[in-house]
């Protein structure tokens, strides 16, 4: 089955981040607790558990064609959004693969894990 979004390596996004996090929407769909414990900058929090905040808000938020990274922990919550942004007519969608867990193993060791 092929998925309707792409997805991103840590090592991308980390490469992309110190010049692109103005150009890109980045956004975190992690619960605030796991916000509290680990984040990257530039990244926008919509908890999936709060979806019913933010979700008719979203045109408004974030540009249907400009291209979206989306986090969670290791990648499943992400994925599930992507989906969904991609229903809502996004065109430029990707999923961060192994999530912030991830971006802490191979990227940056400072991050602390959970
Ligand atoms: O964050 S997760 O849904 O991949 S455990």
């Amino acid at each position: 089955m092929t998925l309707p979004f792409d997805s991103i390596d840590v090592d991308a996004l980390a490469r992309r981040l110190p010049s692109e996090a103005e150009t890109l929407q980045l956004i975190d769909v992690r619960e605030p607790d796991e916000v509290a414990i680990a984040s990257l900058p530039g990244f926008q929090v919509l908890p999936l558990s709060q979806y019913q905040d933010w979700a008719a808000q979203i045109h408004q938020r974030f540009e249907t064609e400009r291209e979206t990274i989306v986090m969670c922990h290791h990648g499943t919550r992400s994925a599930r959004m992507c989906q969904w942004l991609v229903q809502q007519g996004f065109t430029n969608v990707k999923n961060l693969s192994g999530g912030i867990d991830a971006y802490a193993c191979q990227v940056d060791p400072s991050i602390p894990r959970y």
